[in-house]
């Protein structure tokens, strides 16, 4: 599949703040991507880096295979950052109509912007009359105006209700049914989760994780039960393919890959160790986000509830 994103060893310093450290991220066509990462952790730098808009201190960039703000590329390229500078006494439609003036782009995208964004029975409402959430939506449109390949959205739920969050969501899952390329940012990992086919975790500037979403789940433990346990432990101990072993009630949970459960099995059996129970236990994923940055990425009212 061809990269429309590649990045190589980007980094970002500000001062003695390295707000980036070394990304190195490759997005492919027709992907909806997830970067996802805790506040400050090198979110908005990075993407303002793939638009050109901040020049990277080293590392190099390719966005459809052009120069982060290579005029060719930009006009394949559709972005909301940090929320849409919009003018709140002018309709949505006027202010669509102005930046689509702007952009050298035809009026007639307009309606359809509209459409997608579902916008189009209050498109001559004031902006200032909009809630967060259909601010948020047209800013979207005025992305889309350019029939973009590649559509860059940073945190675009942030600071929604839990129904302008799901309306973004179904937004963002239709621009990649439409087959574009979308780069999502957010501190949500199970707003990735719905949406995203793949993700990438950044913390402090350095990507932790990189997988498809699926793959991040199958980081299962494997959960044996086993006597005299004292062997089975030392057994996997010894194992290279074993990660880490703790003891649980009843049970040894051992960090290792699903490929290799069988072979984790047949060396339990051939060190005489009686095999009462082997299972795999689903890891939850805000647990796997929290592990790879030591923060609480669920939503506000969810993290509330449960503390
Ligand atoms: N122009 C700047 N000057 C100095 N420091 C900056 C600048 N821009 C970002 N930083 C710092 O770089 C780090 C990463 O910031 P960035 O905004 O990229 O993170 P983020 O993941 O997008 O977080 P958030 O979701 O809070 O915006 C932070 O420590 C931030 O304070």
């Amino acid at each position: 599949m061809t990269s429309v994103v590649s990045v190589e060893n980007l980094t970002k310093r500000y001062g003695d703040i390295t707000a980036v450290d070394g990304v190195s991220l490759e997005v492919r066509s027709g992907e909806v991507f997830g970067f996802l990462g805790p506040n400050g952790a090198g979110k908005t730098t990075t993407l303002r880096m793939l638009l050109g808009l901040v020049s990277p201190t080293s590392g190099r960039a390719l966005v459809l295979g052009r120069a982060p703000g290579d005029p060719g590329a930009l006009a394949r390229v559709g972005a909301l950052i940090e929320g849409p500078g919009l003018y709140p006494y002018l309709s949505g439609r006027s202010n669509l109509e102005i930046i689509a003036r702007y952009a050298g782009v035809s009026r007639s995208a307009i309606a359809p912007a509209l459409e997608t964004v579902g916008l189009t029975d209050r498109a001559d409402d004031k902006f200032a009359k909009y809630s967060l959430g259909m601010k948020q939506r047209l800013g979207v449109a005025a992305a889309l105006l350019k029939d973009p390949e590649l559509v860059i959205l940073d945190e675009p739920t942030n600071g929604l209700d839990p129904q302008g969050m799901r309306d973004m969501r179904a937004l963002v899952q239709n621009l990649g049914r439409e087959g574009r390329t979308v780069i999502l940012s957010s501190h949500l990992m199970s707003e990735v989760q719905q949406i995203c086919s793949r993700v990438a975790v950044i913390n402090n500037g350095r990507i932790v994780a990189d997988a498809a979403v699926e793959e991040l789940r199958g980081q299962s433990d494997l959960e044996v039960m086993a006597h005299p346990r004292d062997v089975a432990r030392r057994t996997l101990e010894q194992l290279p393919e074993v990660a880490s072993v703790r003891d649980a009630e009843g049970a040894l949970i051992v960090d290792v890959s699903t490929r290799h459960t069988a072979s984790v099995a047949a060396a339990l059996v051939g060190a005489g160790v009686a095999l009462t129970g082997l299972r795999r236990t689903e890891r939850d994923l805000e647990d796997i986000f929290f592990d790879l940055t030591g923060a609480d990425s669920r939503e506000p009212e969810l993290a509330g509830r449960s503390s």
